[in-house]
């Protein structure tokens, strides 16, 4: 059929498991394939089959889809490339022409996570808000239409569209900065707009969209303005869907401002905050929620992958969702009515002891602190993020890959208003709106990554796998009973689904965050593997030794095809010699903290990651910052033109900062 795939398609391959037809392999968010050419016994003889260069330098995030045999990958700036799935051939490539100022509007790097394919149409989100729909075999744009309300508000897309009954839904990112999160539905084959849905209420003083958005709106404090922020909710990554009970169930994300006292004075739940929200897809009615993280404080998102799955629990068989979202508890939830099961930390945390059993966590008081810093664990960065998650029926388990990041974070008694920008506010002043000031202490928890093998059922790991860094890709489970999951440090593993025993692994030429597939053409399976270094911690931080361009490795068995040659990477040496006032270093260090710090890291303590570390580039650079930072050669390639934003002075000061550092980093002789 050459106009695939569609609702019954998608729901037969469940079964054959030849295609890769949606996000999550089917519409459960499953990433289960049931393919068994490939298995523990035979897995060392995986080679690789072909690699495609996606002319790439940032981050790889995306799930490829695969069809009738031809692959839709996508790489940054939301650039779409098809492919033949068996000789990794292009067939055709689509590019958005993202404007490239858009880019620091984007918190986490300039990622795409794929695209939909639905009834011989390809379905992208560009960076800038834009869906189009592209025609399967050709490429060329069929319709294309601007799902941003407001063009005044910092909204980004990173997320994959998906469809559901004949509609294409698409959310959006930018709770970081100041938007009202929302999800909209348009007609697959016309692109006319079906319904929209907003996750949180907007200004009280004009009417609701709906009952739902009154019923939110008691929940938050007016006193704390929060509409002139968007309150955030931003549904940003996951969206699954169950066909029998004609639910779509998606995560929202985190408020705007972070700091709940400062959007909400008098507390509140701030509903629909990093909530899972079950929602009819044909017409956009909101059917229930179960909120994760109440009145949520930390950016803890709930927009991780959500899958649905039907399990036994006390003997009977239940219709459940499961989700570990940042909050570092892992969730089973009734899918039918949005009731509690269970939930369970799957790393260390200590802003809450656990849930009671109507579901709402029990809170740490120091988590709420208003005037202590608080090293909240999980951080920001998420016990576990977007990474995709993996369940294999055959195994019971759920794989993902869990993780710390040290991210100290304190009220911001400064911050009174929505753009508040001063000196030290974590990126004000590129827009960043968190009333939070962060690592003002040192943290004192330490960084980790780990696949973990997580039974839903007894709520227990299983085993884990113990990463030399955080930031590792997402999880593939197979019916051979394999596990597949690219590295931080640039490797593609397979363990044993059981025992976790690794059984293969394969070099990759750059740190991986995107998950693999697998697929099947002509009676050979396939793995493969969108693997590019990137992402929110790749944009300051790597943990490999090679930094090759994005690529697309496919593998089978007896694959013979050379791998790429891989890239290293050159880190410069540490700063030295740049003339500056050490009077001026303190200021510098808050003027960098609001301007340069969440892309450019920490000189000469990070080491770099898709963005160059200041404390490792050529004197030069930092002696001539000005040329750079007002208009410069590199706002082509995403960095902000700071005219008008600093002066000829601040630009001063941060050199002070830069050169200081790495003066007060050097190890004495
Ligand atoms: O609140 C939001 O709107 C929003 C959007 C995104 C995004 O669109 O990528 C991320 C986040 N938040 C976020 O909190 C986060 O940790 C994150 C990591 C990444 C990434 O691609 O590596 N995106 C995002
Ligand atoms: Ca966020």
């Amino acid at each position: 059929d050459q106009a695939g795939p569609d609702e019954a398609s998608i729901l037969a391959n469940r079964d054959s498991g030849k295609d890769w037809p949606s996000h999550g392999f089917d519409y459960a968010g499953t990433r289960f394939s049931p393919l068994t050419q490939i298995t523990g016994k035979n897995v060392d003889k995986l080679g690789l089959a072909w690699s495609y260069d996606l002319k790439s330098t940032r981050g790889i995030e995306a799930t490829p889809i695969v069809v009738d045999g031809t692959m839709y990958v996508t790489a940054s700036w939301s650039v779409v490339h098809a492919l033949d799935a068996k000789t990794g051939k292009q067939l055709w490539s689509f590019d958005p022409k993202v404007p490239r100022e858009k880019a620091y509007q984007a918190c986490c790097d300039v990622v795409n996570r794929g695209v939909a394919v639905y009834k011989g149409k390809v379905f992208v989100g560009s960076l800038d808000g834009r869906l189009v729909a592209l025609d399967a075999k050709s490429g060329k744009k069929v319709w294309e239409k601007d799902t941003i309300v407001d063009r005044s508000r910092p909204y980004t897309v990173t997320g994959a569209p998906r469809v559901f009954r004949g509609n294409v839904i698409i959310g959006n990112g930018g709770a970081e900065f100041g938007v009202r999160g929302y999800i909209t539905a348009y007609d697959a084959e016309t692109g006319k707009q079906k319904w929209r849905w907003f996750t949180v209420p907007g200004d009280p003083a004009k009417p609701y969209e709906n009952d739902a958005m009154a019923k939110a709106a008691k929940t938050w404090d007016p006193k704390g303005k929060y509409w002139e922020s968007g309150g955030g909710g931003t549904v940003w990554n996951s969206m699954v869907f169950d066909p029998e009970l004609n639910l779509m169930y998606i995560g929202t994300g985190n408020g705007t401002p972070w700091a709940h006292r400062k959007r909400s004075p008098a507390g509140g739940d701030n509903l629909y905050l990093a909530s899972i929200v079950a929602i009819n897809p044909e017409t956009g009615d909101y059917v229930w929620h179960y909120q994760e993280t109440p009145g949520d404080n930390w950016d803890y998102t709930s927009t991780q992958d959500l899958i649905l799955a039907d399990i036994k629990i006390d003997g009977k068989l239940r219709k459940v969702i499961m989700h570990a979202p940042k909050n570092g508890f892992f969730f089973v939830v009734d899918r039918t009515n949005g009731k509690f099961i269970s939930a369970q930390n799957f790393v260390d945390v200590n802003w809450a002891t656990g849930y009671d059993k109507d579901g709402r966590p029990i809170e740490i008081a120091e988590a709420r602190s208003e005037d202590k810093p608080f090293d909240a664990i999980p951080g920001p960065f998420g016990g576990h993020n977007w990474h995709s998650m993996s369940y294999s029926p055959k195994t019971g388990l759920a794989y993902f890959p869990a993780q710390n990041i040290p991210l100290n974070l304190m009220e911001d008694k400064n911050w009174t208003e929505h753009g508040s920008n001063k000196p030290g506010q974590p990126m004000s002043g590129i827009g960043w709106n968190t009333g939070m000031l962060v690592n003002a202490q040192p943290p004192a928890s330490k960084p980790f990554g780990r696949l973990l093998a997580w039974d839903p059922v007894k709520q227990k790991e299983r085993w884990r796998y113990e990463h030399v860094a955080p930031w590792n890709g997402g999880a593939l489970s197979t019916a051979g009973n394999l596990v597949f999951q690219g590295t931080a440090d640039a490797r593609l593993m397979a363990f044993d689904a059981g025992s976790g025993d690794v059984l293969w692994q394969s070099p990759m030429g750059t740190g991986v965050i995107a998950a693999p597939i697998s697929y099947e053409v002509d009676g050979e399976q396939y793995i493969t593997i969108a693997a590019g270094w990137g992402g929110v911690f790749g944009l300051t931080q790597r943990a490999s030794e090679t930094t090759t361009p994005g690529t697309v490795y496919t593998f089978k068995l007896n694959g013979k095809a050379e791998m790429p040659e891989f890239t290293q990477h050159q880190l410069g040496n540490l700063l030295t010699g740049v003339k500056y006032d050490p009077a001026l270093v303190e200021e510098g260090t808050y003027l960098y903290v609001s301007n340069c710090v969440f892309c450019h890291g920490v000189p000469g303590v990070d080491k770099g990651g898709n963005i160059p570390n200041l404390g490792y580039v050529d004197k030069s650079f930092i002696e001539n910052l000005d040329k750079f930072v007002f208009n410069g050669p590199f706002v082509s390639r995403g960095m902000p033109d700071f005219t008008g934003k600093l002066s000829a002075e601040d630009v001063e000061k941060i050199k002070a900062f830069i050169q200081g550092t790495a003066d007060a980093i050097r190890p004495k002789k």
